[in-house]
């Protein structure tokens, strides 16, 4: 029997489709899980796709089941399931085999786990794969960090299995070390701050102008149709229109008001933190999760505070105008953010990050996917440099339109007792940003008062000290 062009360790939700979809597009996969009732079972639900696939029961009959150079994609657990993993394979591999770690990896264990690989081998790649379920089957976006040798040798199968936008594969090999899975946390983290944001606006429609699931999902489903057009907007609207088979109720109002988080939405808050980039409405996302768990202590809040009873109106036409309008503006901070991040990383690691094609393997495939990113990659088509979305030509003019309806819609919030946190942190980043004379001078004044950490002036170069002692 012939050998297997790639390898796949772990057949969970991502792993068992990955594995189908590099079946499905011609290539024989070896495939490994850890618990070998799961292994069977993948191989006896696979069809005709088996014919591709070799099952293996141990690491050694993975190894075996390989082409030299051989490259093993691991899917399991992020983590200390990763670094297992590794030790696990290491003795059964040479220098040119290559082990590429396809999880939600935090890019700081990449780099680590890539460094101590660096000597020994086999090469070590880390590669973000966007698009849950339903991507890893189809066509994800993959974006891959490390060596671009390495790289090269894979190249030709994620190129038939990522997503396609006009024909384009989403998949792209971005820089050495990190950069792949720096690139996929802060996607996430983008992701976060776009969940959140259309979860507020779903809870200004719910709780401020008292609509049912029912009658907001239409919203979002038009909205889809426009600049709003993207994945998530869609999966809200299919969302808000599931009903619980069991009660017959809206899906969503038998869901309790609590997410989960598996670290990379605060990963992205910690590392634009570390390079000192402002990622506030990413930040406002994931700390918004965090409150969503606090359950309990929610409840007895509001027994103790009380909630104000909706209070904004029907949602008419303008009212909606407004929403949408407000949404996107808080939509392209996010961006705008998470981008300026990537371009900080870029820069401290020396990745040179391409971040246009960021953009551009992010149209398909991925959660956040949307026609908005095709229109990000073109500003960066436009100027390769630039650091800030907010500032380009393509989207300070809509940033401009579409500003005003977000502080209508944060103040009205506000006023009627609505959280939107992520969309306020937005609105306060665009005020702060585009405002050139800030308050930070009282900031410095008040450093030097206390710790004599100096202060710059406004009409001389060098660091002063001011006369406080002297001061009333
Ligand atoms: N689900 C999603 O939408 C996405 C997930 N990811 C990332 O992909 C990776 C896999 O996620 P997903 O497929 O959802 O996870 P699942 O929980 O569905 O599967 C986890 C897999 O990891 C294996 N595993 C867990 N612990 C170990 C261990 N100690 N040693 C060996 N194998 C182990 C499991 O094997 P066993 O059967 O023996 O338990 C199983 O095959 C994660 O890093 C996740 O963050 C990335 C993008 C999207
Ligand atoms: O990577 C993903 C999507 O892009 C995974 O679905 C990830 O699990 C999402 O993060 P979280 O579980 O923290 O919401």
């Amino acid at each position: 029997m012939s050998k297997a062009d790639i390898g796949l360790i772990g057949l969970g939700v991502m792993g068992a489709n990955l594995a189908l979809n590099i079946a499905e597009k011609g290539f024989r996969v070896a495939v490994y899980n850890r618990t070998t009732a799961r292994t069977r079972g993948f191989v006896e639900e696979a069809g005709a796709l088996a014919g591709n696939i070799v099952a293996c029961e141990t690491l050694e009959a993975l190894a075996d089941a390989i082409a030299h150079p051989r490259p093993i994609i691991l899917m399991v657990q992020a983590g200390k399931a990763v670094d297992e993993q590794i030790e696990a394979l290491k003795p059964l591999l040479g220098a040119e085999d290559i082990i590429i770690d396809a999880g939600n990896a935090n890019f700081r264990d990449t780099r680590r786990r890539m460094a101590a690989l660096e000597e020994s081998g086999p090469h070590f790649i880390g590669m973000g794969v966007s698009g849950g379920e339903e991507g890893a089957r189809h066509g994800p976006s993959i974006m891959v960090g490390g060596k671009e040798v390495a790289y090269r040798r894979i190249e030709p199968i994620l190129q038939a299995i990522a997503a396609r936008y006009e024909g384009e594969p989403c998949q792209a090999w971005l820089g050495p070390d990190g950069a792949g899975h720096f690139v996929k946390t802060i996607h996430n983290g983008i992701e976060y701050a776009d969940m959140q944001m259309i979860a507020e606006i779903y809870g200004i429609l719910r709780d401020g102008h008292g609509l049912s699931a029912h009658e907001i999902a239409p919203i979002f489903a038009e909205w889809n149709g426009g600049r709003l057009n993207s994945y998530l907007v869609e999966i809200t609207a299919a969302v808000l229109s599931a009903d619980d088979p069991e009660t017959g109720k809206p899906m969503v109002d038998v869901i309790l008001d609590r997410a989960g988080q598996k670290g990379t939405g605060r990963w992205s808050a910690i590392e634009a933190q570390t390079l000192g980039v402002p990622a506030t409405a990413i930040e406002a996302a994931v700390a918004a999760r965090s409150l969503s768990a606090m359950k309990a202590e929610r409840e007895a809040a509001e027994r103790r505070f009380g909630v104000p009873a909706p209070a904004a109106g029907p949602a008419g036409k303008e009212a909606l105008a407004i929403l949408e309008q407000a949404l996107l503006a808080g939509k392209i901070v996010a961006y705008a953010q998470g981008f300026s991040v990537m371009a900080a990383a870029s820069r401290e690691f020396g990745w040179n990050l391409p971040l246009g094609t960021v953009a551009r393997i992010w149209r398909a495939g991925c959660i956040i996917r949307s026609q908005f990113l095709g229109e990000i990659a073109a500003a960066f088509d436009e100027a390769p440099q630039m650091e800030n979305l907010l500032s380009t030509p393509a989207f300070a003019p809509v940033i401009e339109t579409a500003h005003p309806h977000l502080r209508r819609v944060v103040a009205r919030s506000a006023e009627g007792g609505l959280p939107v946190p992520a969309l306020s942190a937005a609105l306060a980043h665009f005020d702060t940003f585009r405002r050139a004379r800030g308050t930070a001078n009282l900031i410095q004044a008040q450093r030097d008062f206390f710790g004599a950490h100096g202060f710059e002036r406004v009409d001389r170069e060098g660091s002063h000290h001011g006369a406080w002692g002297q001061a009333g």
